[in-house]
């Protein structure tokens, strides 16, 4: 005998019906609830065929009867007749009918029961107008291109630009006008002669009365010959007097008035009667513009365009239903078409994003015209479509707000570029880091020079400048620049990281005292970071240090410098925006070894021109930005100047930068350097002093001399460092964080230009175990320092 069972199995309606839940158990589980076959209760079935099955008697065990004879007991609430089974969504059959069995087993004992539950949740209340009109969108009651002063300002520009072309283009063209029109005023009289006689002599009735002649109809063609004879002595009447009337002014003209009224008649009569006589095909006026119109958007287009996309949801959407819908209109926006789209149900916008090439094919336009975005406030299947008129990459480029005058002020946006609509994009860059990736000639440098020159451009900011290139890209910023560098030499990438080391110094002072501040007066450093007005107080040391390093990948992947190079940065781009330390690299190999992941990871600002592969997107926009559709690898090679801007807002944005050459950045340098010369800023480089002069009174060869204990002739290298770090945690810290070789590496770059080399040593462990390792001979530092010493004793006593 089988024993009664109240496991619970879920299965799904197999009739595609509602799912359903058995009484069996009670279940919080939304799908049908089967009791296990062979256990079943019969009892609803049974009840809703008014036969046999439960016990009848009140005082008798509740249980129930499979076909099979076996005895379950009957759950206390189980439904017992048909009026028991819950009602279902006020349709008293409803839920009955869709009982069901399931299949009975081999020996037919299987019967399985489901009383109907609703899993769907109830219709909600239809919101009330209040309700839903409170929460709707409010549209703006200006256009958004209205309340940008830029944007009208630049409308109103293009709008006299045009009106005046359009009349200068027209008024040199006169003299041809009028030769065309006197050219055409005779066959525009004989137009006028021929219509004119045609009006009088009612030649529109002509076929009528020839047709009555041909059907005999005699009544009818009398008529109508009434009807001719009354018309032209009317209108023969009407074009007398008018002839009469033009002789009269004619004799007016050339007898009582003066003869300039006589040549300004017949300049418009020969007008009229020129432009009369002009066939249709030729017209007198030619166009001052000519316009490539780009083709109308409109959500055929667009729908044709998507389902170009190969993906099936979409494809289903539109061919079965429900279509693709337009939560707005499609209107013009910018120099482009933008159109709102609902996708399918689990179609994303990065779907479509992904597909961007298809997408343009769809909408047979050049891929530089066609961007999809997403919109973050919305579900992921809101897209918004921005179709330009014109390739990005051929747009003319903007002009740099502070091309021509003004400065800037880092505390405030700057501007950096335009977005595909043209409309500008600035960037916060105080309390901020910028990573800069791209490949090649993508336009790298040209972005970072924008940012550069917004810097220069504020007198109050200290600018360290490396170019690791050593093509002198950013020369122009030498007159303005406390630090500069330009090289793919080791000196200047010692210069690169001597900025660095004094950076990361230059933190624990700027910590020590943003902490006083706050302390003595909390108001002046409320959110204990640097605020404007402590940046302007030249006693705190606090100002801006913008802090730029180009083709960052020959340090950070240098054998020698990358590991106490990343360190550094890692301290600086994570510490430095609270302390007014603003810290950009631009890289054209954006790599795990170029660009390290600890560097890269804190960076708030990025910005991503062309690069060729995933690793290199997410490398410069952050983790799964590929992933997301944001991708620089669909930008072409002619898209110069074109990244993806991340961190600048809140979604991430493409963006133009603003294109500024040589000779505009000279010229930009020139108006900065003023600037500084007035607030007394030209410091360091600009100022021809060389880094040693303000930097740090000791030296690693004598710290090394000093470190090294009188009675040992070679110390491994590893030791030194230790020893160096205690001396000078401030300026040796970093170094003793690294592994044994990587400080051996470090100490050994930090020697070669003294002329000390480091070689195997044997020594000792704290274990007591002898090993060969790298380090330095006693007798070779204590020369070079006495030659340093005797080197920088004669310096001073110049
Ligand atoms: N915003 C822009 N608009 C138009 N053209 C641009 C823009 N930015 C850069 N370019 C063009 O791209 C070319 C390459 O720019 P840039 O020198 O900045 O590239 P890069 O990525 O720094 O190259 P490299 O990796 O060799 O240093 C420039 O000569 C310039 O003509």
């Amino acid at each position: 005998m089988n024993t009664p069972e109240h496991a619970t199995t879920n299965t799904a309606d197999p009739s595609g019906g509602p799912s359903v839940n058995t009484a069996e158990q009670p279940s919080t589980n939304p799908a049908t609830n089967t009791v296990p076959a062979d256990t079943v209760n019969t009892t609803v079935n049974d009840a809703v065929n008014g036969t046999e099955g439960a016990a009848t008697d009140p005082g008798a065990p509740e249980v129930a009867y499979t076909r099979a004879g076996n005895v379950v007991p009957i759950r206390p609430d189980a439904a017992r007749t048909p009026e028991d089974i819950p009602e279902q969504g006020g349709d008293p059959l409803a839920g009955r009918g869709t009982v069901l069995d399931a299949p009975a087993d081999a020996d037919g004992d299987a019967e399985v029961v489901r009383h109907p539950v609703q899993v769907d949740p109830p219709e909600p209340a239809k919101p009330s107008w209040w309700q839903a009109a409170r929460e709707a969108k409010v549209r703006p009651l200006v256009p958004a291109w209205a309340r940008s002063r830029s944007e009208v300002r630049q409308r109103a520009k293009w709008l006299a630009g045009y009106a005046g072309h359009t009349t200068a283009y027209h008024a040199i063209r006169c003299p041809l006008y009028a030769a065309k029109l006197a050219a055409r005023a005779p066959r525009g009289l004989g137009r006028v002669v021929v219509a004119g006689h045609r009006w009088v002599f009612d030649a529109e009735g002509k076929p009528l009365r020839i047709a009555a002649v041909a059907a005999g109809a005699t009544d009818e063609y009398r008529r109508l010959t009434e009807i001719r004879e009354t018309r032209v002595r009317k209108r023969s009447t009407v074009v007398f007097l008018l002839f009469l009337a033009v002789l009269a002014g004619v004799f007016l003209l050339v007898t009582a008035l003066s003869p300039v009224w006589s040549w300004l008649t017949i300049a418009a009569a020969v007008g009229v009667f020129g432009w009369v006589g002009t066939p249709a095909d030729k017209p007198v006026i030619g166009r001052a513009v000519v316009t490539s119109k780009a083709p109308k958007l409109t959500s055929d287009v667009v729908v044709r365009a998507l389902t170009a996309l190969g993906i099936a949801q979409i494809n289903q959407a539109v061919s079965k239903g429900p279509g693709i819908t337009f939560p707005a209109p499609i209107t013009r926006d910018g120099p482009g078409w933008r159109a709102e789209v609902d996708l399918p149900h689990g179609v994303t916008v990065t779907d479509v994003m992904e597909r961007r090439d298809k997408l343009a094919s769809g909408l047979r336009r050049p891929l530089g015209c066609v961007w999809p975005e997403p919109v973050s406030e919305e579900h992921a299947g809101r897209l918004v479509l921005w179709v330009g008129d014109q390739n990005m990459a051929a747009a003319k480029p903007a002009a740099w707000p502070l091309a021509k005058s003004g400065k800037a002020d880092l505390f405030k946006t700057v501007p950096f570029g335009t977005d595909q609509r043209g409309r500008p994009v600035g960037v916060d860059l105080v309390f901020a880091n910028m990573v800069i990736g791209a490949m090649p000639r993508m336009g790298k440098t040209f972005s970072l020079r924008v940012l550069v020159l917004a810097a220069a451009l504020d007198p109050w900011v200290e600018l360290l400048l490396f170019e690791l290139k050593g093509t002198g890209d950013l020369g122009m910023f030498e007159r303005v620049a406390h630090r500069y560098a330009s090289g793919p030499d080791t000196d200047t990438l010692d210069k690169a990281m001597e900025a660095l080391r004094e950076l990361h110094r230059e933190l624990e002072r700027r910590s020590k005292t943003i902490r006083r501040i706050a302390k003595e007066n909390p108001a002046a450093c409320p959110e204990n970071k640097v605020t404007p007005e402590l940046a302007r107080n030249r006693k705190l040391g606090l100002h801006l240090v913008f802090a730029a390093i180009d083709e960052c990948q020959e340090l950070f992947s240098h054998e020698d410098y990358k590991a106490e190079a990343t360190k550094l940065a890692e301290g600086i781009i994570k510490r430095g925006p609270a302390m007014g330390v603003i810290l950009i690299l631009a890289t054209q190999r954006p790599d795990a070894n170029s660009l390290p992941p600890g560097v890269s990871a804190n960076a708030g600002l990025r910005f991503c021109l062309r690069v060729m592969g995933q690793t290199e997107n997410d490398m410069v926009l952050g983790t799964s930005a590929y992933k997301n559709g944001i991708r620089a690898t669909t930008f072409g090679a002619k898209d110069k100047g074109i990244g993806y801007l991340v961190g600048a807002a809140d979604d991430p944005q493409i963006v133009r930068s603003y294109y500024i050459d040589g000779p505009a950045a000279e010229t930009i340098v020139g108006r900065a350097r003023t600037l500084r010369e007035k607030a007394g800023t030209i410091t360091g480089h600009a100022a021809g002093e060389a880094p040693e002069a303000t930097g740090p009174a000791h030296s690693l060869i004598a710290d090394v001399a000093a470190v090294l204990g009188a009675d040992e002739t070679k110390v491994w290298s590893e030791t030194i460092v230790d020893r160096l770090a205690a001396l000078r945690p401030e300026v040796y810290g970093a170094w003793a964080e690294l592994d044994g070789r990587t400080k051996a590496n470090q100490l050994a770059a930090g020697l070669k230009p003294y002329g000390v080399e480091t070689g195997q040593v044997h020594g000792k462990t704290e274990g007591g175990k002898t090993a060969n390792r790298r380090g330095v001979v006693r007798a070779d530092v204590e020369a070079a320092a006495n030659t340093h010493r005797r080197k920088t004793t004669n310096v001073d006593g110049e």
